[in-house]
């Protein structure tokens, strides 16, 4: 099936409640990342309708945020209903316009409905409290109360799962979203907002703005004063120009920026639990994953055996196209992101890493690389500071436990980490040594609607999912009551 012959295919911008066309009428064009093939011309939105955008979401706002928390949470389980009922569709516009593998874009889909269903739940759970006052007629309240017009910016490697994480907590707390989605990639995000309109979702209340003019779209909402809040996922480097733009007009943020995850084999680790977590957080999306392994530590006396199977199960990853039976890891996203692998990887042989594995762009041509694995990999090696985004697994030696987690905390980043080990006491000790927002044990996936998903450092501020996710999307407001006296 072609993108454009799915239902849920849509061209044009989703604002206030309308499918339109970008005010200039200029459109842009949407790529295969497997052949290159052209698959939509999507319209290309300007800041003049970032401008009107925001409009509508603000006025949608002030009657959503009146509706009860039981309706909106309604409006969500519909939403979520219309998801699971259209998931192979989505899965293949997914798969379409992203490149990843079929199977991965249907877990994708899954993933981004759970959080529809999470927080369809949440939404009734919004409580506030009553104080404990000191002093007698008189009573302290504490209320929670959505922000306002919130502006989700995402990118381009989780196209449905990045939206539905922000958009849900956001409607289910009661604000209105407009949605800015990655150039590369906006044909996900369209078709939630067709089905969100189907689900009952009042006009205005979520708009979606596809756009190559991501710079002056982002200073649209950054600068714009009924914009209350940016949840921003993508690059460091693009996180702290969010960040330095809001401050203008003071807006809450989340950040859900780059990672540099360490996985840690320890002496006592099942090799085979490692090395199948290994290629779990490795090769996933094709190593296109902000929670992806970044750089192996393996003491040494288990190294060449650790070594050798991550070899033998790469070394059996089948590479293709989205829709081949089977296929395990797709092409990168462009060729931009090709050359940056290839870089890295010249990089780190230049400094004496050995290729044990691929390191090469694979037979298929195109942007597919080949699972590589590089061995001895000196410090000093940019793929080891540098989230390298692609299917390379970078081997490090390491002999001691305190020597392990001084080099997995070597990092300004702090988004997700990995160890196996078996001994309890080490597994406590690392756990709480690790400088990360998240930390899997024994584990090489650890991304769930369940548990508060984010980082430290500089990966970003706040937390998705779990109960505390729709924390970052309400205000407290306290009331002082008085003149209460019998
Ligand atoms: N922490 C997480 O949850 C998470 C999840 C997915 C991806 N990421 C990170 O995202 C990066 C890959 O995604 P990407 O290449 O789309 O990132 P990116 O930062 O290049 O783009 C992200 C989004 O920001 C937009 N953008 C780009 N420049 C902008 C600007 N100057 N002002 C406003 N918006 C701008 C893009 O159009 C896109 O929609 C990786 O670093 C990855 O680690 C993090
Ligand atoms: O790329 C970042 C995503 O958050 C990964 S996951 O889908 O949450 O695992």
């Amino acid at each position: 099936m072609t993108a454009a012959g799915s239902r849920l295919f849509r061209s044009q911008a989703f604002i206030g409640g309308r499918w339109v066309d970008a005010s200039d009428g200029r459109a842009f064009e949407v790529h295969d990342p497997a052949d290159g093939a052209l698959i939509a011309m999507v319209a290309d939105c300007t800041p003049d309708d970032a401008e009107g955008a925001v409009a509508a979401a603000h006025r949608a706002f002030l009657s959503w945020r009146g509706v009860t928390p039981l309706e909106r949470g309604r409006v969500l389980r519909r939403w979520f209903d219309l998801i699971a009922l259209h998931a192979e569709d989505l899965a293949a516009l997914l798969a379409r316009e992203q490149g990843k593998p079929l199977a991965e874009a249907r877990s994708e889909i899954a993933y981004g409905a759970s959080f529809v269903e999470w927080f369809a739940e949440e939404a009734r759970r919004i409580e506030g409290d009553i104080v404990a006052s000191p002093s007698k007629g008189r009573e302290i309240l504490v209320l929670k109360e959505p922000v306002g017009v919130v502006a989700a910016i995402t990118p381009w490697n989780f196209p449905n799962a990045m939206i539905a994480r922000k958009v849900a907590p956001a409607l289910a707390a009661g604000c209105a979203v407009l949605v800015k989605p990655a150039a590369e990639t906006p044909l996900s995000a369209l078709a939630l907002g067709v089905l969100a309109q189907e689900a009952g979702l009042p006009q205005g209340v979520l708009n979606i703005l596809p756009s190559t003019r991501a710079q002056e779209i982002g200073s649209a909402f950054t600068r714009h004063p009924l914009v209350r809040k940016i949840s921003f996922t993508g690059s460091t480097a693009v996180g702290r120009l969010i960040m330095r733009d809001s401050a203008g007009t003071i807006k809450k943020l989340s950040l859900e920026l780059g990672g540099n995850a360490p996985f840690i084999v320890f002496d006592d680790a099942d090799l085979d639990a490692a090395v199948a977590g290994a290629i779990a957080s490795k090769y996933r999306n094709s190593g296109q994953t902000c929670v992806c392994a970044n750089r192996f530590y393996v003491q040494s006396v288990v190294y060449d055996d650790f070594a050798a199977r991550l070899v033998k199960a790469a070394a059996a990853l089948k590479v293709g196209g989205a829709f081949e039976p089977g296929v395990e890891q797709g092409p990168l996203i462009s060729l931009k992101a090709l050359s940056k692998v290839e870089a890295l990887v010249a990089d780190a042989r230049a400094r004496g890493a050995r290729v044990l594995l691929g390191g090469a762009r694979h037979s298929r041509g195109g942007t597919f690389y080949e699972p590589t694995v590089l061995g001895d990999v000196p410090s000093g090696a940019q793929l080891l500071s540098e989230e390298i985004f692609g299917p390379v697994a970078p081997l490090v030696r390491f002999e001691t436990e305190e020597e392990a987690i001084a080099l997995a905390n070597a990092s300004e980043f702090g988004l997700a980490s990995y160890f196996y080990a078996r001994d309890l006491g080490r597994v406590f000790r690392v756990a709480r040594a690790i400088e990360a927002g998240m930390v899997a044990v024994n584990e090489g996936f650890l991304s769930m609607v369940e548990a508060p998903f984010g980082g430290i450092k500089q990966s970003g501020i706040g937390r998705e999912g779990s109960r505390y996710g729709i924390e970052d999307y309400l205000e407290l407001k306290y009331v002082r009551l008085g003149g209460l006296e019998g």
